[in-house]
């Protein structure tokens, strides 16, 4: 049996007063698999999110559990080894892409310091990144500040095919986006994926994008992984959120 390249094992987050906001969380993500988490508002999807990328924040603390990285337990890490383990493994895209890219740096050198990072020569990687992502040249020469959100999260996305991470962690990405940019989003996305055998965990409530995006989903209910489904199957998911979120994007037109 291969083993799985990230593997969450009964992880569990405490809040001070006692209140568990992850419970026995498990789940595994195979090379180039791409897996959608999705829940109603609150169930704990942007929690795992920043729990694999190192930045809970105390008071928050993980009461349990492992997550292993090609066997590795990154819960152990120090705040050095997280640092260097974000952008070159895990690399995260937020619902706000501001504050992932340094606002006081122009995207260009932003791109160059990543194609630095990955041991890559930007002159051929830069250009093929933007273009995979349909940004024109420009915008290199512009602070973060000047671009849509739309346009930010295709920078971070083109940042991720320049430093070919394992795994890329997609949160909310296209909140907020109108339906043309968040169609550019996504197919920025699966095309990132495809190109650098990333794998994906993609996290939304949104299941028309989810469903863009990947085949398999885990459902997040109260910080409990309550159901794992094929995107056909979400209709019919056991959790009453869920099953809400379904009906609520079928009477938009989304055939789930
Ligand atoms: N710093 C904190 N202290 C205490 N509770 C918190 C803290 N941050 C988040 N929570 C709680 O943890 C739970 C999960 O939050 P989380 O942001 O992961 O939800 P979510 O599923 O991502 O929601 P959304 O779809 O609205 O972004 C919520 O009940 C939230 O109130």
């Amino acid at each position: 049996m291969v083993a799985a390249l990230l593997d969450v094992q009964n992880l569990s987050v405490i809040a001070p007063n006692g209140t568990l906001l992850l419970d026995q969380i498990s789940f595994s993500l195979g090379k180039g698999e791409k897996l959608g988490l999705i829940g109603a508002s609150g169930s704990g999807k942007s929690m795992i999110a920043a729990t694999l990328c190192g930045l809970l924040r105390p008071p928050l603390r993980v009461l349990s559990g492992k997550i292993l990285l090609d066997g590795q337990n990154i819960l152990a890490f120090d705040p050095k080894a997280w640092r260097s383990l974000r952008g070159s493994s895990i690399f995260q895209i937020f619902q706000s892409p501001a504050t992932a890219l340094s606002p006081a740096v122009k995207v260009g050198v932003q791109l160059k310091e990543a194609a630095k990072r990955a041991g890559r020569d930007s002159k051929s990687c830069l250009p093929n990144a933007l273009d995979v992502v349909q940004l024109p040249v420009w915008v290199q020469d512009n602070y973060p500040y000047q671009l849509s959100g739309g346009m930010k999260q295709r920078v971070l996305i083109a940042m991720a095919l320049i430093l070919r991470p394992n795994i890329l962690i997609a949160d909310e990405p296209t909140t907020g986006l109108d339906v043309l940019t968040e169609r550019d989003v996504l197919q920025a996305l699966t095309i990132m994926a495809k190109e650098t055998g990333a794998s994906l965990l993609f996290i939304s409530h949104d299941l028309r994008a989810v469903s863009h995006v990947v085949d398999h989903t885990l459902v997040l209910s109260c910080g409990q992984i309550s159901d794992a489904l094929s995107v056909a199957d979400i209709g019919v998911s056991e959790s009453p959120k869920v099953r809400e979120l379904a009906m609520a994007a079928r009477d938009l037109g989304l055939k789930c």
